[in-house]
């Protein structure tokens, strides 16, 4: 009787119809398939149970989770051959359960999982967004869900430039806060940052923007976050810059603020938390608070349009685990959106690989802290943290999703854009 690993090895092999690129090693200690390569640990068979019942990545989320399954080896390398076996194959669908040996292998793998234990309570299944579900209310707990996991867990995957978006690598060498400098340089040089320009920077953060603007190009910022924690923290260190003539910072959404109107609108990492049923109605916000002649900076993650857009449906583990009521749409959706806001769409920068290269610096700083953030959360989240930010890495390097800095102008009826003939200012 061949043991646990591999049994495993081989129903895996021909539910995929295709060789596992990975070492297996099961709970009974037993292992097998190719050496050099990293390894999938199962630790528990419950692990299996857990993917049987909800197959795709929930189900497999939930029991590294509860840390059932591992990776020993490069995590990366391990994603990349898991994902390429099974997301990104052009030859699927593979074996199909109407053939007699896919089902026996199916029925062998139940047999292995051990019995089942009785089905869980109905839980609120994760639905398609609506507008009605980005209320201000549900939006202000999901982000409290997210960012008020504490700011020191934060400062030890992002570092001290407290920056929660994609940098900019004028080389892969440079230090993550360098990136981080860089890339709100240049958001200040897409907006024409100029000395007593008043800008609104939604979606705040830690204010790492705010101060930059305010130091860097002597404008008045006011800077809008839903986290209590992040304004708290952004307000400390804006009076240690001695910059709190300059910048406000406000625990506010944005479909709140009166203020307007400002000389120009950052909006960075933020307009995923919108949702695509309001993102019209966000674009139309914005464009109102902008004086004509006004920029808006939007740097947004994106993702691949499908050919039947009506079957999107929200990635259940990061709307589980970390992220809920996150939406991503295609660029060019957003590109739509904007001008039919009324903004002139004047240019767009695709900064994909540069998320894989920040994604993979704040996995390297969560590993080198690791038993401080376990610490400062639960073993359970600082794994999915680990995770979450391994796998996004992956899916931007290989073009699953992308991020991009949208430059839109509230042009005037008389055409003025205020841009230059050739975007010589920040392209260098
Ligand atoms: C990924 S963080 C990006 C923070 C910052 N821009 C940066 O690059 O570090 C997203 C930010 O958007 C804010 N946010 C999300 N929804 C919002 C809303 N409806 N109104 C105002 N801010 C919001 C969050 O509170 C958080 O500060």
């Amino acid at each position: 009787m061949p043991d646990a690993a591999q049994r495993l090895t081989t129903l895996a092999e021909q539910l995929l119809g295709a060789e596992l690129p990975l070492r297996l090693r099961a709970w009974d200690g037993s292992e097998y398939g190719p050496p050099n390569t990293p390894t999938l640990v199962i630790r528990h068979r419950r692990a299996l149970r857990r993917i049987l019942f909800r197959p795709g990545e929930l189900g497999l989320a939930r029991a590294w989770v509860a840390g059932e399954i591992d990776v020993e080896g490069d995590l990366y390398e391990a994603l990349g051959a898991i994902s390429g076996l099974v997301w990104e194959r052009d030859d699927l669908p593979g074996p199909s359960l109407r053939d007699a040996p896919t089902r026996a292998a199916v029925r062998e793998l139940v047999r292995l999982a051990g019995p089942f234990p009785p089905p869980p309570p109905p839980r609120e299944e994760v639905r398609r967004r609506t507008g009605a579900l980005h209320t201000k209310i549900r939006d202000r707990r999901a982000i409290s869900h997210h960012y008020d996991v504490g700011n020191d867990f934060y400062e030890l995957v992002l570092g001290p430039s407290m920056v929660y978006s994609c940098a900019y690598w004028e080389s892969p060498d440079n230090t993550l806060e360098q990136a981080q400098r860089d890339k709100l340089e240049l958001v200040c040089r897409k907006l024409d940052l100029t000395p007593g320009r008043r800008l609104l920077d939604v979606g705040c953060g830690w204010g790492s923007m705010a101060v930059h603007a305010a130091r860097e190009h002597g404008v008045r910022v006011v800077g809008i976050t839903l986290s209590r924690e992040q304004a708290t923290y952004a307000r400390k260190r804006i009076a240690e810059e001695g910059l709190t003539d300059r910048i406000e910072i406000r625990v506010q959404d944005y479909r709140d603020v009166r203020d307007g109107p400002y000389d120009a609108i950052s909006s960075i990492g933020m307009a995923e938390h919108v949702g695509s049923a309001r993102y019209l109605e966000y674009a139309r916000d914005l464009h109102a608070l902008l004086k004509p002649g006004g920029r808006l900076l939007n740097h947004q993650i994106a993702r691949r349009p499908l050919a039947d857009e009506s079957a999107y449906s929200i990635d259940e583990f990061i709307d589980a685990y970390v992220f809920p009521d996150g939406e991503l749409s295609p660029v060019g959706s957003t590109v739509t959106q904007l001008e039919t806001a009324g903004f002139e769409v004047r240019d767009v920068e695709s900064i994909r690989e540069h998320y894989a290269l920040t994604l993979c610096r704040w996995v390297a700083n969560l590993e080198a802290n690791w038993p401080q953030a376990v610490r400062l959360s639960s073993p359970g989240r600082a794994r999915v943290w680990r995770l979450y930010m391994a796998a996004s890495a992956m899916a931007f390097r290989r073009n699953r999703i992308g991020v991009n800095q949208v430059l839109a102008v509230r042009t005037p009826v008389s055409g003025a854009s205020g841009l230059p003939l050739r975007a010589r200012t920040w392209k260098g």
